[in-house]
């Protein structure tokens, strides 16, 4: 199989635990797959939300915090943590992992875009996996809610790194399968979309909002994603992070949860 390079997104439904405690099972068990997937030949990103969960977790609160400076305290504890416990289990798969934290004008001014993306193209040429993240301390774009601008979530994100990076195709790992005709958590008869061709308005009346209090965007954030990554050329899937060896199913092509096939494909890697 051609080399690709894929960028992952796992959000914060994911990582935490019902309580809020860090599932340290699927961390590792990403990890994993992510560092066997690289020893394949294949290149690896890795977006990951999580910093203002595992932040709430790690000071004992018992829900998301509400208040902004709140929320931007909070992720720079929770930031710490998480590229912490990445640090520590693809170290034990062998890999390097390298934080990048991104505002809105890393990625919208062009001469700024341009220079992340020579710092990606180094980073995965040094065969390192870059966990990435809004930089949540300093940007209130978003985790406060209603003053989206470029980046807004990180679904979106993920899609812009994707774009970014000239990415084969886009994983975005969830607590859900993929895209149901309804959100399956108010609807128990929902039916999983296999494939989707292009996000219609029929499409995108079929998105609700997020499934646990830790969980942000839902189903919109997802299927935005999904308009970029598809403009872009790039296959993007909606899996369910319960079931991470299907990861090796999703990169060679295989039917697994959602896939928004892009009517155009770029040129893989190597
Ligand atoms: N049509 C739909 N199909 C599937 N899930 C949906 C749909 N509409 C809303 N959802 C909700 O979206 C949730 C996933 O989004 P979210 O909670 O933001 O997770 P993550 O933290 O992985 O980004 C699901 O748990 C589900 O409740
Ligand atoms: N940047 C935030 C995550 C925001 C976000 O998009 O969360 P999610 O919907 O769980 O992917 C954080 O690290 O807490």
């Amino acid at each position: 199989m051609e080399a690709q390079r894929i960028v992952v997104k796992v959000g914060t439904s994911t990582l935490l635990r019902e309580g809020g405690g860090v599932n340290l099972r699927r961390m590792d068990g990403l990890a994993r797959v992510l560092a066997d997937l690289k020893n394949m030949g294949h290149q690896v990103i890795l977006v990951s939300s999580g910093a203002i969960g595992v932040g709430a977790g790690k000071l004992g609160m018992k829900a998301r915090p509400t208040e902004l400076r709140q929320k931007q305290a909070v992720a720079a504890v929770g930031q710490c943590e998480l590229m912490h416990l990445y640090d520590k289990f693809f170290a034990e798969y062998g890999q390097t992992v390298a934080q990048i934290l991104l505002t809105d004008e890393d990625v919208d001014v062009p001469s700024r875009a341009e220079h992340l993306s020579g710092t990606f193209t180094a980073l995965l040429e040094l065969g390192c996996i870059p966990v990435v993240n809004e930089n949540d301390s300093v940007s209130s774009t978003e985790i406060e809610t209603g003053q989206k601008k470029v980046l807004g979530d990180n679904d979106t994100l993920s899609a812009i790194v994707a774009g970014l990076c000239g990415a084969d195709l886009l994983v975005l790992l969830s607590d859900i399968d993929g895209l149901y005709d309804a959100d399956p958590h108010k609807c128990p008869g929902a039916k999983l979309i296999h494939r989707v061709e292009a996000i219609t308005p029929e499409i995108e009346a079929l998105a609700g909002g997020g499934g646990t209090q830790w969980g942000t965007g839902g189903m919109y954030t997802k299927l935005t994603a999904a308009r970029r990554a598809m403009d872009h050329g790039i296959d993007m899937v909606i899996a369910n992070s319960e079931h991470l060896d299907a990861l090796y199913d999703i990169v060679e092509g295989r039917d697994v949860g959602t896939r928004f096939a892009a009517a155009r494909r770029p040129t893989s890697v190597g």
